[in-house]
């Protein structure tokens, strides 16, 4: 999702250089966050991976729970007519904050698991596109302080997430905002770019809710999604430009990502897709474990991602440079689906075993082989050159000719050194066969590792 912003002409500000910060590059695991009023109802018409519906049903068929506030007003949609089913004809989606209550919510709980679970990064949403906040705002009273919960969410998010060692970011909705916007539901990619507010009082209102969450939290990571309103793109105090020089000036080690449309970013992000090799800029692959980032009550689990499928998609984005920022959507209730923690945890029992592969880890000069069995490669800050077996059930690979050497003479499996013949056959030790993933290690420094 690499978007430039619109061409601002001659009097267009410039933005300060801001180097990705090194805990970033080390950290690779991070857990996003989707939860808000649209966790109630947490519904979409379920979609099974790989399932394709026509561009025209794309929104009125749209696959994120969190988007209920505006597929919920595309008539005749699956979502207006369960809403109308359990809700009746006459409630409207924001009506339903007052019925949010989080009984269940425990924010250290939830923390020392993503952190047991080897993320070293939480991003909550503090604001969705509905314009709910979950923070004590000055800026409106539809906010989770005021509303249902009577709680600021984000704050008691941010003191667990550092208690429990994480770093904390958060996600805000730049672009949309449905709660100060009255415009026709979004119902194709042109209208998601078109019908939304880019004058000056809502750009400020962004601002202002922004920097409220950038003076209390310092938020190690601001991961802004869509775009930001065109009139915070000029010069000015309560422009991007300033709300950046703010935020690093309070933040040094702070991170943005890509999603701003103006020309600043931090790392690029990619949302349910991958980069296609190794890439000179930094990046992180997004997505849910099912086909949506809110709770979708509607999923199984058909529609999560595999325990190993996950196991190989953070190998390959880390071979690649990129992080992964895995999605969890917990209940409205603040429990966390069984379901989804169960990937979560298995996740981190395999990093908890082969996680000198991944933290603290850089790209090689190549990530994969484009012929044989499939491995990835990443390279250790001490030099140990890692390469990771993507189906070791397979028994055996054959190493590519630049590896046969220095493997022959230090690689092993772990604490178990490697049978490497002459032709750089090397046989899988029965004992891995069965993971997701197994680690060969080479203890030699090798081409492209600096
Ligand atoms: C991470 C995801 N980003 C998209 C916009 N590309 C949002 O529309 C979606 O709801 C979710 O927040």
């Amino acid at each position: 999702d690499r978007r430039v912003g619109p061409d601002l002409g001659p009097d267009a500000p410039a933005y300060p250089q801001h180097e990705v910060p090194s805990w970033y590059r080390d950290a690779k695991f991070g857990v996003f966050v989707h939860w808000g009023l649209y966790s109630i109802p947490a519904w979409a018409r379920p979609r099974r991976p790989g399932e394709h519906v026509p561009v025209e049903l794309e929104y009125h068929h749209h696959q994120y729970a969190e988007w209920y506030a505006n597929t919920v007003r595309i008539p005749g949609s699956p979502t207006r007519l369960l809403h109308e089913r359990e809700y009746g004809v006459g409630t409207s989606y924001e009506d339903l904050a007052d019925s949010w209550t989080i009984e269940a919510f425990d924010p250290r709980r939830w923390m020392r698991l993503f952190a047991d679970c080897g993320a070293r990064y939480v991003v909550p949403t503090a604001k969705h596109h509905d314009g709910f906040c979950l923070w004590d705002t000055a800026t409106t009273s539809f906010s989770s302080v005021r509303r249902g919960p009577r709680r600021d969410l984000i704050a008691e998010l941010a003191e667990a997430a550092r208690e429990a060692g994480l770093r904390f970011g958060l996600y805000f909705s730049g672009a949309l905002d449905w709660h100060v916007s009255d415009f026709a539901p979004i119902r194709s990619a042109t209208d998601l770019f078109t019908l939304r507010r880019n004058d000056e009082a809502f750009a400020r209102y962004s601002f202002d809710q922004l920097m409220e969450l950038v003076d209390r939290h310092a938020p190690d990571v601001l991961w802004n999604d869509v775009d930001w309103p065109d009139a915070g793109k000029t010069a000015g105090p309560s422009s991007l430009r300033a709300l950046f020089e703010r935020y690093y000036e309070q933040v040094p080690g702070g991170v943005v990502n890509d999603r701003w449309g103006v020309p600043h970013l931090g790392y690029r992000t990619r949302e349910y897709h991958s980069e296609e090799g190794v890439t000179p800029w930094v990046w992180e692959a997004t997505r849910g474990l099912g086909t949506s980032f809110g709770y979708n009550r509607a999923e199984d689990d058909r529609h999560l991602i595999g325990h190993g499928d996950l196991v190989r998609l953070l190998v390959d984005t880390v071979a690649k440079n990129g992080n992964l920022l895995l999605n969890i959507g917990p209940r409205a209730d603040g429990s966390l689906p069984e379901d989804q923690v169960e990937r979560l945890r298995h996740l981190g029992d395999w990093l908890k075993a082969h996680g000198e592969a991944i933290y603290r880890t850089r790209p090689w000069v190549r990530y994969a082989e484009p012929v044989g069995a499939p491995v990835r490669y990443t390279v250790g800050p001490d030099g140990a050159f890692h390469l990771i077996a993507m189906d070791p059930s397979a028994g055996w690979l054959r190493l590519a000719d630049d590896l046969v050497e220095s493997a022959r003479a230090t690689a092993s499996w772990g604490d178990v050194p490697a049978v490497v013949d002459a032709s750089g056959h090397v046989t899988i030790p029965p004992g891995l066969r069965g993971l997701p993933a197994a680690v060969l290690t080479l203890r030699q420094a090798h081409p492209g590792t600096g």
